[in-house]
């Protein structure tokens, strides 16, 4: 059996434990022995982040330094145009040939909001899509076709994953984290303690930057 590959977009504007820690335990429930975190150049549904490509590429690296499941992926970096996943997915999935098993991880917010994205549908035929919980959000779609969407491809078999290569969605059963990365610049501009929320080698770089001010 080839080991299932998984990317694990995002702003990380900053990088926090509730992006860190979900991933770690979800590797653990599902067996991935390497997750690839991917910082995203132009997000497409959001404003520019506030750290540049550059910062919060360095954020990561600080971030993932002393963690050996984690690597990076800075293809996104060297795009200019919007970080549409569908577009990376499509050539990461060139890059690894028709069988391998590949994924895409997300937190739940991300899930319902998912059918928004750029040509949605086509990123499941190149992965399947690893979702983390997150409180404060549904699990249920907006719309009834989007639930029905969701309905046909999730599966609660760790074994489907790792033996079927793209197509399907598997809702995890991880903590909730009550950790965003706005609440952080929030309270750092306010001048209030994240101790608890990201490592501290970050918030060293953070305040040495000046970022989030
Ligand atoms: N606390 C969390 N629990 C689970 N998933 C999360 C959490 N925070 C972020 N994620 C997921 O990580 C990915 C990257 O998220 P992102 O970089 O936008 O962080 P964020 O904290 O949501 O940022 P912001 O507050 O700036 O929107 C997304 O798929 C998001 O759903
Ligand atoms: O492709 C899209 O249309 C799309 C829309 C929204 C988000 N994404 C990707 O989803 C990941 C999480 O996004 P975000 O904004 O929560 O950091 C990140 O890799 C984004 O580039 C992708």
């Amino acid at each position: 059996m080839t080991a299932l590959k998984a990317l694990y977009g995002g702003t990380f504007d900053p990088v926090h434990y509730g992006h860190l820690k979900p991933v770690e335990i979800l590797a653990n429930l599902i067996g991935l022995s390497k997750v690839i975190i991917m910082p995203n150049n132009v997000p497409p549904h959001r404003p520019q982040p506030e750290a540049s490509s550059a910062q919060r590429t360095k954020m990561l690296k600080l971030a993932i330094a002393d963690k050996p499941l984690f690597e990076l992926d800075e293809r996104e970096l060297r795009r200019d145009t919007r970080s549409y996943t569908s577009e990376t997915l499509r050539e990461w999935r060139q890059e690894q040939g028709p069988t391998q098993p590949l994924a895409f991880i997300i937190g739940q917010d991300s899930l319902i909001n998912f059918p928004s994205w750029h040509d949605y549908q086509s990123i499941l035929d190149n992965a399947h899509l690893l979702v983390c919980r997150r409180p404060g959000y549904p699990m249920a779609m907006k719309e009834e076709a989007h639930q029905h969407w969701l309905d046909r491809h999730l599966t609660n078999s760790v074994d489907d994953l790792h033996r079927t290569p793209a197509g399907k969605i598997y809702i995890a059963e991880t903590p909730w984290f009550n950790i965003s990365a706005t609440l952080i610049r929030e309270r750092l501009q306010q001048g209030e303690s994240c101790d608890e929320m990201l490592p501290q080698a970050v918030l060293r770089y953070i305040h040495e930057q000046g970022l989030y001010q």
